[in-house]
């Protein structure tokens, strides 16, 4: 997809301060560092729009992107990071809970995971509880660039297996330095956006 219009609307940290336009929303999910901002910057083609760090922990509120003036990517900050302090981590599954149990416009998360890991604790946890709400969900492996080609269709397996991914859930290998994967990525988002 083209995106002519990029605007970060709000960081929220509160339903209060969520967009109140009623456009249609895709999050993202995953632990800290996977690579969630990386992702946006990738398929929104601006390098530098979501922040990104090495050291995990970056994102620290809901960032909704509106894209086109037609929907919202949110940038969720990552769970699951043993040096993010207990309060903070405690904190951010708050936000991020609210915002799933509560959100009438989210139309689909995508779930990002390594793709060199077997899926974590929270990474399943994450998925079930996406599962129970009954949204949408792509999982999106990333830092696909640093597996062999070789390797992609048994990583592949290998997640889809541990996560025991529903039928009608994909998975889509990405990277963000190369764009692999990016075009299923948008075909998936598309989908389940409202005409
Ligand atoms: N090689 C490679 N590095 C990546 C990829 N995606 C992200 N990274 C790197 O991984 C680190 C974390 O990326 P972020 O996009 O900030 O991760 P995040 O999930 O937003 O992290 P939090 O905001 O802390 O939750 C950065 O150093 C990125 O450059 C990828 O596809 N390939
Ligand atoms: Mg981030």
């Amino acid at each position: 997809m083209q995106i002519q219009d990029v605007e970060l609307v709000i960081s929220a940290v509160a339903p209060m301060q969520y967009p109140t336009d009623g456009l249609p929303e895709i999050a993202l999910t995953g632990r800290s560092n996977v690579g969630k901002s990386s992702m946006i910057n990738k398929l929104i083609q601006r390098k530098k729009m979501a922040r990104t760090s090495s050291t995990p922990g970056k994102t620290q509120t809901l960032n909704f992107y509106k894209l086109n003036e037609a929907f919202y990517f949110v940038d969720v900050p990552g769970y699951g990071y043993a040096k993010v302090s207990k309060t903070d981590r405690e904190k951010f599954s708050q936000m991020i809970e609210t915002y799933l149990q509560e959100r009438t416009t989210l139309r689909g998360v995508i779930s990002l995971i390594d793709v060199r890991h077997e899926p974590t604790k929270d990474d399943l946890a994450m998925y079930d509880y996406l599962k129970f709400f009954g949204v949408p969900v792509l999982v999106v492996a990333t830092k696909g660039d640093k597996v062999p080609r070789g390797k992609w269709n048994q990583r592949e397996s290998k997640l889809k297996k541990a996560l025991q991914l529903n039928q009608t859930d994909d998975l889509v290998i990405f990277s963000s330095t190369s764009g692999l994967g990016g075009d299923q990525i948008w075909e998936w988002v598309t989908a389940h956006l409202p005409e």
